[in-house]
């Protein structure tokens, strides 16, 4: 009877978790077909939220999934309780993908903390980025060179070139330049990551994960083309460092391959690191820093052409600034303030990531009132929250002006506007991606004009979109480039 009673009052003092609001269920399924219904789930959660409130819950199969649409929440999952929500879930395409989620964007703990502070500190940071000027300003000058054989002749897919730009520079900075099969690699990777960008089958209902056969067969498809690439370079950079060995040359530059198989030796490390550590680092940087950059290139570009007078005024201020110097560098870019405005509002409009990289609940918590249970997945909407009226004027136009003497920033300090994210698990690429952007679009708009195709008026630029792990443009941009400052030589 004691027992009983002791019992009863466990229960009684267990507290009652106030579960976040959310549409109603369906049996088995839960709110799954909200996801699946074919409308871009950005834009499906956007809509849902509208009915249910800015912390929503879906019951999507075996898990539930939070999703994030105001300011106020994302701070709190950000920046107030960013400890609590900084682990990423265990997706299935990521186990593939990223060599059982040994990369950074997916692993979690001391071995995720060590790998991300290596990269930040070797490769994506400030001085490292600088480092990198001749490499960006050679490969921009190799695009520009291509869009002038084209110039005032016929439309190009400016999308396509951008990309091999971004890869490129990529490349070098990762593993020293390009490899062998390099198209087949790249290829092999698009197919890859865009798997990786959303929750699969096996996600939701792990005792399912039988019916992610396609899935499954692309991830296998890319590792037996990846792979191979990944290992040649790891050998290859092993061996350099074994003649190196005792060269002792202050001179010597290392690439993010090299530094991450020097860091295998450190008996510091918390957790080791493996060869397939540097693989899955160097699909990261891949995935995370290729994509994003063209399509904010792309949609910057359609943005213009769709707004002739922010063009205008853009080139004119890019102009003005080389005025006549045919050698325009990345340091002309400190009084592009306008394009840099430019810049911004395409993000906060074109989030190329719009629904942030999941996190995952490590203990119960409180959120604007509502009970986060452990274990939930945590998905916060950038594209809506930089569309959100509370939040903005004329939320869906494209006023770069709004910037102008705002300190309103993408840095992670404003949670209305956080295309890279924020708090521990934002995007460690930003001045890397940026430093590209910039200099990239500088660029097309000092040598260049851009003219729509026969019979295209601005208004008919279309804007659909395409869901991946990255949100792209789904017909691809074609403009006809009219060169108008000439080419430097170099
Ligand atoms: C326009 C350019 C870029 C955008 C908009 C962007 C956006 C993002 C976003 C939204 C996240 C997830 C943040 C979160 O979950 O809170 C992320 C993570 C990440 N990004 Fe970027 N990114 C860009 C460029 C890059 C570049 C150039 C690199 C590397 C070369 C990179 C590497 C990564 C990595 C490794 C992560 C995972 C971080 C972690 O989980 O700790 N990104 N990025």
């Amino acid at each position: 009877l004691k027992l009983l009673h002791k019992n009863k009052d466990s229960t009684k003092t267990q507290p009652k978790l106030n579960l976040p609001p959310g549409p109603r269920t369906l049996p088995f399924i839960g709110n799954l077909h909200y996801l699946v219904s074919g409308e871009l789930p950005h834009r499906a959660l956007h809509n849902l939220a509208r009915s249910h409130g800015p912390v929503m819950l879906l019951r999507t199969g075996q898990t539930d999934l939070v999703v994030i649409t105001s300011k106020d929440a994302a701070q709190e999952v950000m920046k107030a309780q960013d400890a609590n929500f900084s682990n990423r879930p265990v997706l299935a395409a990521a186990i593939m993908a990223k060599y059982g989620c040994i990369d950074i964007a997916f692993s979690n703990g001391p071995y995720w903390r060590q790998l991300r502070r290596i990269c930040v500190n070797e490769l994506l940071s400030s001085r490292q980025v600088k480092s990198l000027s001749s490499i960006r300003r050679d490969e921009v000058h190799s695009m520009l060179k291509w869009l002038s054989s084209y110039s005032d002749k016929s439309p190009v897919k400016l999308a396509a070139k951008v990309s091999e730009v971004a890869n490129n520079i990529v490349a070098c900075a990762a593993f020293g330049g390009r490899c062998r099969k390099q198209g087949a690699f790249l290829k092999a990777m698009k197919d890859a990551t865009e798997q990786v960008s959303w929750f699969c089958i096996s996600d939701i209902f792990p005792s399912l994960s039988w019916l992610d056969l396609m899935m499954k067969r692309k991830l296998e498809r890319m590792y037996r083309v990846v792979d191979p690439i990944l290992e040649e370079i790891v050998q290859e950079h092993l061996q350099k460092q074994r003649q190196q060995k005792n060269a002792r040359d202050e001179n010597i530059e290392y690439d993010l391959a090299d530094l991450l198989i020097k860091a295998m030796d450190n008996k510091d490390l918390e957790e080791p690191l493996t060869f397939d550590s540097v693989k899955a680092v160097i699909i990261d940087m891949f995935s995370g820093g290729t994509d994003t950059t063209t399509t904010t290139i792309e949609w910057a570009m359609t943005e213009l052409i769709k707004h002739p007078n922010v063009m205008a005024k853009v080139q004119a201020e890019i102009r003005h600034a080389a005025n006549e110097k045919i050698k325009f560098d990345e340091n002309d870019l400190v009084n592009l303030n306008y394009l840099k405005l430019v810049i911004k509002e395409t993000l906060r409009l074109h989030p190329p990531v719009p629904l942030l990289l999941p996190r995952q609940c490590k203990e119960t918590c409180q959120l604007l009132g509502y009970s986060i249970p452990a274990g939930a997945r945590v998905v916060i909407n950038a594209w809506a929250l930089g569309r959100d009226p509370n939040c903005w004027n004329n939320a869906d136009e494209f006023i770069p002006e709004r910037f102008e003497g705002s300190s309103v920033d993408f840095k992670g300090n404003n949670f209305e506007f956080v295309p890279f994210g924020a708090g521990r698990r934002s995007c460690p690429g930003m001045e890397f991606g940026m430093a590209v952007i910039e200099v990239a679009l500088a660029r097309l708009l000092l040598h260049f004009d851009w003219k729509l195709p026969d019979g295209v008026t601005p208004s008919e630029v279309d804007m659909m979109e395409q869901f991946g792990a990255v949100c792209h443009k789904k017909n691809r941009l074609s403009l006809i480039p009219i060169l108008r400052f000439p080419l430097p030589d170099v």
